[in-house]
């Protein structure tokens, strides 16, 4: 039996909506199939943080671990998709429900995903639920939106209280056709040496 396959990536392209202020994604042609040239190559411009991504523990402590090196095991296997639709300005623990164990968990914060434009108000998670996760034994945390801590934020709380707990972050997944449920996550950063934060393919499995 094939197993049902969710993509949950962004699609990467120039008009992607990025973090105010950071780089816009662009793919040029270096050499076209034609021109005395036998293949297409392409160059990419890129956030680290665009669409889709991991962010390396490098991106919120100074000396912390860049992309190349995190141990990839939080990154695949059971998570919990958690539908967090109409919570309020940040996730609180009294919004999560009985979670029945889980290494995993996503949240889904968007009635429709925004990708066209980029929102400000988007919907973080109280850093005090990222303990609580934490405390529970979840290795890793997803969201939906483009940051776990609000956009203005400059203490990055709920970052800082996953560098406590030791749990990986993804953010700007997209689960709009996801059904609140258990699945087999596989979401991998690329091993770019210093990153602090890489883009990802994310993808949702039907457990067997
Ligand atoms: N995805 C982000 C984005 C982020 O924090 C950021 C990205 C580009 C430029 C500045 C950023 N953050 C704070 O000033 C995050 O890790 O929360
Ligand atoms: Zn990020
Ligand atoms: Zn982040």
């Amino acid at each position: 039996m094939t197993r049902r396959i969710w993509d949950i990536s962004q699609k990467l392209r120039p008009d992607l909506p990025v973090w105010p202020g950071d780089t816009q994604f662009a793919h040029e042609r270096t050499w076209a199939i034609g021109d005395g040239s036998p293949v297409n190559v392409s160059k990419l411009t890129l956030s680290t943080h665009s669409g889709t991504h991991a962010d390396a523990p490098l991106h919120y402590a100074a000396d912390a671990a860049d992309s190349a090196s995190c141990d990839l095991a939080p990154y695949i296997g059971e998570c919990l998709v958690i539908d967090a639709r109409g919570v309020g300005a940040e996730i609180d623990v009294a919004d999560l429900p009985h979670l029945d164990s889980a290494d995993r968990v996503l949240f889904r914060t968007y009635e429709t995903f925004p990708h066209d434009a980029w929102e400000e108000d988007f919907t973080a998670i109280a850093a005090e639920t990222i303990k609580w996760l934490g405390v529970q034994g979840v290795k890793l945390v997803g969201i939906d939106t483009p940051s776990i801590d609000p956009q203005n934020s400059k203490t990055m709380d709920a970052h800082h209280a996953v560098l406590a707990a030791d749990m990986r972050i993804l953010e700007g997944l997209v689960l709009d056709d996801v059904p609140e449920g258990r699945y087999e996550l596989i979401a991998l950063p690329l091993p770019i040496v210093s990153a602090d934060a890489s883009p990802i393919r994310a993808i949702l499995r039907e457990l067997p």
